[in-house]
Parts: structure tokens; sequence; C-alpha cells
């Protein structure tokens, strides 16, 4: 278990707290007029990323008590215990190792004793001699036709991933194979992802940590019957369903043949599992060797997050300009905003991986927390996001922190597109450091009378002073996407060592599951129920009359 540390209560905390009454007064401008050498100074890189965290709003002191914060809450120890496969994920007393599943160098790493890494790589060629037998149309459907169509069916992090780093890297999709996502136990998703396959080329990944997830499993038995309607012998089952779990009881319990299942472990988590056979749709899709790419980038993240002194480790800057926002300037949300269409799941992905990971208000001691921890994240592609929500970022009441991501290169270099989407991609976060003055919006409206002045000018001012990173990346490539993955991991994981909570549980989701649970076999008769509130109780017999 990892040590608790009321972060609070810290030295580093009371310094950060006195210091952000002198620096909040100031205004980005000023930080930037004060210091030339300011993005030299507060910028990072690793391979083909650049992270320039200079338009935040800290100097040299802030940053130096935030490292002290780290090093405070013991972040050191922590990251370690991560690493060596300690059991940090103490509520189910399981070790936390996404980063033995991108593992390149092959060191070893130990749970209870044994060495993963023969697992890791065994699983690793398994998925390697799949995704090649289907790219190459040597796995044949029951006719004897080649697979045309994946179906992955999983709901959050058995989804998410796969979802999103396939998008992220359509362009190295195979052509003439097609993914699709089913997630939703809403029966629209799975109606209309197989409305238009056709059963005798289609291949079914049914992926899910537990295989017991209600939407998951209902997904499958429908996938299931529509398959049959077609193939009618469930002997045909084994070449068009394969499973991704750790559960191979449930697994065969299903009908699938343990040999066409892609196993994984309890020390990896559902939200950080897509390096794991949960990627297993991704490495057919953009071939064995792109994954591993994408492994190769993680690793190359996690070298760097476990070895990097803090001032100049980009995971534990970015968590800690996190935390200056989050507790000491009371924001409650985060933005990601990625210019590239092809990263439009990014910050879907992330909600996951954040809210899931650090939404907890209860310390690693069993104490309500008494400060604030895991940010609200949301975003959308920019520049979608300029012509909906930026208003508020702009000119808005609240503080929002915003992490700007884009690729110098594009994969569709089009005409004049590329240049016209980062020409906003700088330009949004300057506007946001430095807004517009008053006398700049009266210079614009030279030629105005003075009171057609007066009356639009207040409209037209913005304060800036709104903090953004930015994420200037050479190519959206499987190896840069896969650090910028684990970037943020591991901001979240260090995020949590902070605020000492437990990042890798998910107790939180129980409660409206157990819910449904009950109410489902109330659903089955058309009895008025009593046995909710009223407004439960209402609805449901509303829905009983309706139907
Ligand atoms: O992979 P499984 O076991 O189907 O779980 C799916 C998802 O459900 C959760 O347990 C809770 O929503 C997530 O953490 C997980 O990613």
């Amino acid at each position: 278990m990892l040590q608790a540390i009321p972060f609070d209560q810290t030295a580093a905390y009371r310094k950060l707290k006195t210091h952000h009454k002198s620096i909040s007064k100031k205004h980005l401008k000023e930080l930037f007029a004060e210091d030339p050498n300011r993005f030299k100074k507060f910028s990072l890189r690793l391979g083909d990323i650049v992270v320039d965290y200079s338009k935040n709003r800290i100097n040299g002191r802030t940053l130096a008590y935030l490292c002290d914060l780290a090093r405070e809450c013991q972040l050191s120890d922590a990251i370690e215990k991560m690493f060596t496969g300690d059991k940090i994920n103490a509520t189910e007393n399981r070790a936390v190792l996404h980063v033995a599943l991108r593992n390149r160098s092959n060191t070893p790493i130990e749970v209870d004793g044994k060495d993963v890494m023969p697992d890791v790589n065994e699983v690793l060629e398994k998925m390697k001699g799949f995704s090649e037998k289907v790219r190459g149309g040597e796995w044949k459907g029951f006719t004897g036709k080649k697979i045309t169509d994946i179906v992955n069916i999983g709901i959050g992090g058995s989804d998410l991933g796969p979802v999103m780093v396939t998008e992220a890297l359509k362009s190295y999709g195979k052509k003439g194979l097609s993914v699709h996502f089913v997630s939703n136990v809403d029966g629209t998703h799975i109606a209309e992802a197989v409305a238009k396959l056709n059963p005798e080329t289609t291949l079914f990944m049914i992926a899910s940590k537990t295989f017991t997830t209600q939407e998951t499993m209902a997904n499958a038995h429908s996938a299931r019957r529509w398959f049959l309607e077609t193939a009618k012998d469930s002997a045909h089952v084994a070449k068009h369903f394969v499973a991704i779990s750790t559960n191979r009881t449930e697994v065969e319990k299903f009908g699938i043949d343990p040999e066409n299942m892609f196993g994984f472990w309890d020390w990896v988590g559902g939200r950080y599992s897509l390096w794991s056979a949960i990627g297993l749709s991704i490495s057919c899709y953009i071939g064995f060797q792109n994954f591993e790419q994408l492994l190769s980038g993680a690793h190359d993240m996690d070298n760097h997050f476990r070895s990097a002194r803090f001032e100049k480790n980009i995971p534990v800057v970015l968590a800690l300009l996190g935390i200056w926002y989050n507790n000491f300037f009371g924001a409650d949300t985060h933005v990601i905003l990625p210019y590239d269409q092809y990263l439009h799941r990014f910050a879907a992905y992330f909600q996951q991986g954040d809210m899931e990971s650090n939404g907890k208000n209860v310390s690693r001691n069993g104490e309500a927390v008494d400060y604030q921890t895991g940010p609200i994240i949301w975003g959308e592609p920019g520049t979608n996001g300029q012509h909906a929500f930026y208003q508020l970022i702009h000119q808005g009441t609240k503080l929002i922190p915003a992490d700007f991501i884009a690729p110098a290169l594009s994969h569709n270099p089009i005409g004049e597109h590329h240049k016209m989407l980062l020409s906003n991609f700088f330009a949004q976060t300057e506007a946001l450091m430095n807004g517009k003055t008053l006398d700049e919006v009266v210079a614009e409206l030279s030629g105005k009378s003075p009171e057609e002045i007066a009356k639009i000018a207040p409209f037209k001012v913005f304060e800036g002073n709104r903090p953004t990173n930015s994420f200037l990346v050479k190519k959206i490539t499987p190896r840069v996407l896969g650090s910028l993955i684990a970037m943020y991991e591991h901001k979240i994981f260090v995020q949590g060592v902070i605020w000492n909570i437990f990042s890798f549980d998910q107790w939180g989701v129980e409660l409206g599951k157990q819910l449904a649970n009950k109410i489902y076999p109330e659903l089955q008769n058309d009895w008025p129920i009593e046995s909710h509130d009223s407004s439960t109780n209402g609805l449901i017999n509303q829905y009983k009359r309706w139907r």
C-alpha cells in the first residue's frame, strides 16, 4: 500500500498557498514580459513531442514548490512501487502493471515473486499470429471467405481505448478491413453496427476483463443470435467469435473455444488495458508491427517518467500544473483540444482514464478528503470546439485550463487545410493568454462615434490570462500516440498519489449497476411498482403504461 501523506498539510502546500496570493494577481503577459526565456525554460521535449507549458500562470518558484510538493508526497517511491509490481491498488489487492504490457526492454517485473514478462510476451505472440492471419486472409469464415469486418463488443476500458486508437491511426488501417465497436446496451447500437455486415465475413471480438459486464454480455448474445440466423450451426461460432478476457470459465460458458481466447491479468486495469489483448482489434486493423510501435512509444514515456527528475519530467509537470489549477485556483474542469480530426475520441478516452481513476472522495486512509480531487475532463477537436464552446473559455466566468494538441505534419495534406488548422492552434493559445484590452478594442473601433464605442466596447474586451499547454508533435504516428497516451496515464497517476487517493479502483460505478439489476426484474411484468421513491416509481409506472 502506498504511504499516506496528507497533501494539504505539507510545507510545500503552505508555501504554494502564500505564493498563489501574489502570482494569481499577475497576468500571463507580465510573466512573459519579465522573462524572455520563458519558452525555453518551460518547455520539454521527448522524441517527436514538444510540450510547451510556458503559457501557465507560474514562474520558476511555482514549479520549484510544486516539485517539492511531489517530493513531500513521496512520489518517487510511489513510481517505483508501480513499476516494480507492488500492490498499489490496495482496495482490490492488485498490482498496477500496464507498464509491463509495453515493457519493450523485457526486464523482469515480478508479481507475487513471478516474472510477468513471459506471459505478456506469449499473449503478444498469439496476437501477432492472429492479426497476421486475419489481415492476410488466412483466417476464414464458415463459408471459406476472408474476414472483412471486425466488431469489437466491449464497454468502458474494453471499448474506449480500441475505438480511440483505431480512429487516431485510421491512416494505418488495412484497406478492405473495417473495425466497428458496439458498447451501449441500447439495442440500436448492435442493430446499426451489424445492419450492413455479412455474417460470413464478420469476426466478433468479445472484450471484457470480467466477462460478466451486463452490456457486453447482452450484446455478445445478440451478436451470436444474429450470426446463427445465417450460419445455423453453432460449430461455426469458433471461426467468428474470439474472447479477450481474464475469466476463462465465463468465456467457456459463453461457448467460445479457449483456443480463441486472448488472456490478460488482474493487474491490468480496464481503463489501462488497450496495451493488452484488449488491443487485438487495434493490432488486426493497423498491423502488429504498428501495434508494437504504439507499445514502444508508451515505453519511451515510461522510461522518461521513471527516470527524469521532476522539474524535467513531462507527466509530473503536467500533473502538478493540474493540481495548481484544481487546488489553488479552484478550476473544476480540464479541457483537451486535439487539432487533429483523427484524435476525435481522445478526450472521450481520457474522460474514463481520468475521471474513473481520480473521481474519489476518500483518501487512502479511508477518510473523507477535504480538498478537491479529480477534475471534470471534456473536449472536442479544434476547430469545431472554437465554433461551439470556446466562447465560455475565452469570456466566461470559469477558469478552464486547456491542453492543445496538434501534429506538424498531416496524414492528409490537402491544399492549405493544415496550415489553416495550425494557424488556429497557434492563435487560440495566444488569444487565451493575451486577451484584448479596452484600449485595443477602442482602437479597433476607430471611426465609430464615442457613444457607439462606449456601448459596444465592454463586450469586446477579453481578459486573457487563460492557461494552456501546447503539445506540438511531428506527426500522429503509432509511436507518438503511444507516448501521448502514456503521458496522460502517468499524469493521472501522479495526481492520485498527491491527492492520496486510490486511482486504480472504481467502486463508484457499482451502485448504479446494483440498482439496475434490482429494477430489471421489476420491468418483466405490467404491475405498478411501489418499492422505490415516488419519482422512480412514477417514471417506471409511466414506462409500463406506454410500452
Ligand atoms: O472489461 P469489463 O470487465 O467488461 O468492464 C468494462 C468497464 O466496466 C468498468 O468496470 C466500470 O464501468 C470499467 O472500469 C471497465 O473498463
